[in-house]
């Protein structure tokens, strides 16, 4: 498990971010409409020849593998496979995950049809995806990684699909071992609270150089 480094420019991150960031919108809009649509079944039918058209038109070159994860020598994070906030995952809400000067970390977002689990109710596991993250990143916030070792989550209330709010903070700290606690809210108060054992592996600083140390936006 290794971070790759790719040696470009900022304003090249940043031109690369305006081509894939639409591509990886669209087809979030795409899942959404997918799950909604009433359309006639021919239109399916036809929208499915046009989007296997696609798919292979963008197969013409790939890369071998997932995405990894990928900075810059100046420590510019291009976490854009993963499955939480990644760019060019269609599959992540994605969340902007922000950190504060005091360690903790915020997201505000919003989850759709396609992250359902009981009816209208966002799906446990994507709760426990999402907090594991954000958990993940509060506990990586002094820039040095962790991974989740365990992971507790209380299920307060379901949470309703619509704009959520996620939040984390690393609470203590015992050798490598950092205690980080964090929640889902809606607009009435929290709905998911977790707690983690985040754990910084023996050989970090072989697993994440220097230069890698700065947590994505
Ligand atoms: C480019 C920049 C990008 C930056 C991205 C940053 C943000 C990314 C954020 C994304 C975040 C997303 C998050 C993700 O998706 S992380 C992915 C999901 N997690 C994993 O895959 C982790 C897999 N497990 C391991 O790699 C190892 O087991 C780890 C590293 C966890 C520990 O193996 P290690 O060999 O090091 O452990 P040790 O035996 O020396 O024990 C050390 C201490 O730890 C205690 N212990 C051990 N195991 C557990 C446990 N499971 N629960 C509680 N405690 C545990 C143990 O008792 C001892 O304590 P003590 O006896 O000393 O008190």
């Amino acid at each position: 498990m290794q971070f790759t480094l790719e040696d470009i420019t900022a304003d090249e991150v940043e031109r690369r971010m305006a081509v894939y960031g639409p591509l990886a919108d669209t087809v979030r809009d795409l899942i959404d409409a997918v799950i909604r649509t009433e359309v006639d079944e021919t239109v399916v039918t036809e929208a499915n020849a046009r989007l296997t058209a696609v798919v292979e038109s963008l197969r013409a070159n790939q890369i071998d593998g997932a995405f990894g994860v990928r900075h810059t020598a100046e420590g510019i994070g291009m976490p854009w496979g993963n499955a939480v906030i990644g760019l060019r995952n269609a599959i992540a809400p994605p969340l902007q995950v922000l950190k504060h000067p005091d360690g903790l970390v915020t997201a505000d977002f919003t989850l759709g049809a396609a992250y359902e689990g009981p009816p209208g109710c966002v799906h446990g596991g994507v709760c426990a995806m999402l907090l594991d993250h954000v958990l993940g990143q509060a506990g990586s916030a002094d820039d040095v990684p962790c991974y989740t070792g365990t992971l507790k989550m209380r299920y307060l209330r379901p949470t309703r699909l619509g704009p959520l709010h996620a939040e984390a903070i690393i609470t203590e700290r015992e050798g490598r071992k950092k205690i980080v606690r964090g929640a889902i809210s809606d607009a009435d108060g929290e709905t998911v609270t977790a707690e983690g054992v985040f754990i910084v592996p023996k050989d970090w600083a072989g697993v994440m150089p220097e230069s890698a140390r700065i947590p994505p936006r």
